[in-house]
């Protein structure tokens, strides 16, 4: 994702590619950044996150929980907004999110594409509609490197489904199935998570009744929905105190 933003922000007409940060010890410190994208712009790549972050008005960041926690209370020392796309958090870090968007303004969101956040919409309506009798999965497939399950975009369509009926995801999700299961309980959530080569990200929301289905299916073919909608949530950020938002906030959704 950081060489999607890189190219995204260097394509943007508004938006200034103020610093990119990276590990220590990465081999990409001390090299322009725009040569990832094979465009040098003059920003040298950092592993002085502090410097980094005090040069921008927003941080964009997708890396691991450890990772973007850390940049959090930066961003946060720093009065600088922050928008994190990053997944797999637990309670307990997002609570993390939560406490560091009461002093700065944050963009929180597992799916920055304006094409998820349209599903995540219709599946309030689908889950509305097919209220009883439907026996509700979600499925979805990603390539070989990533490194949670199942995916934050998974979960948040469980979130919104349970939302709508009035369910507790925490109570009623089954992750994955094997051996003697016994039968499907009615007012449970699936997951079934696939990991293969170079699938970019794949959502199906299935809902199945006796005699018919239902599946509402997103399918990414590129990266760069993603690092669009991140520079639509900096650009969001731009002039706000304080506060947490996703991405339906971001798109005018809510
Ligand atoms: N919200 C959305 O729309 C999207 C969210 N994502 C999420 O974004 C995250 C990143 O995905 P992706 O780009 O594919 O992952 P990658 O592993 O390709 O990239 C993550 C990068 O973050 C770096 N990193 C990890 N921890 C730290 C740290 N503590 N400090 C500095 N850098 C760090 C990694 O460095 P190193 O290689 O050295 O570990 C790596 O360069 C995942 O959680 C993914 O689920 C992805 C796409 C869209
Ligand atoms: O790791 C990825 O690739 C993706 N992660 C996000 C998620 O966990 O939902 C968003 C998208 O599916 C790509």
């Amino acid at each position: 994702m950081g060489r999607m933003l890189i190219e995204a922000v260097q394509q943007s007409d508004d938006l200034v590619l103020a610093s990119v940060f990276d590990r220590v010890g990465s081999p990409f410190i001390g090299r322009d950044a725009g040569e990832l994208v094979a465009q040098p712009c003059g920003v040298i790549m950092t592993d002085d996150v502090a410097a980094a972050i005090a040069a921008a008005d927003c941080v964009i960041d997708f890396t691991l929980p450890e990772g973007s926690l850390g940049h959090l209370e930066v961003a946060r020392q720093l009065g600088k907004a922050m928008v994190i796309g990053t997944t797999g958090f637990n309670a307990e870090q997002k609570g993390q999110i939560q406490r560091a968007a009461e002093s700065i303004p944050v963009v929180f969101a597992p799916n920055m594409a304006v094409g998820v956040n349209a599903v995540f919409k219709l599946l309030e309506v689908a889950a509305r509609i097919l209220d009883q009798g439907y026996d509700i999965e979600v499925i979805e497939a990603h390539h070989r490197l990533k490194v949670d399950a199942p995916s934050g975009t998974a979960l948040r369509m469980g979130e919104i489904v349970a939302a709508e009926l009035g369910r507790d995801l925490e109570q009623c999700a089954i992750y994955g199935r094997e051996g003697v299961t016994g039968k499907r309980k009615d007012e449970t959530i699936g997951f079934s998570t696939i990991r293969g080569g170079d699938v970019v990200g794949d959502h199906t929301v299935l809902f199945a009744g006796i005699g018919e289905r239902i599946e509402i299916t997103h399918k990414s073919g590129s990266r760069m929905p993603y690092a669009l909608g991140a520079l639509r949530g900096a650009r969001f950020l731009a002039g706000r105190e304080k506060g947490l938002f996703d991405m339906q906030d971001v798109l005018g959704l809510r």
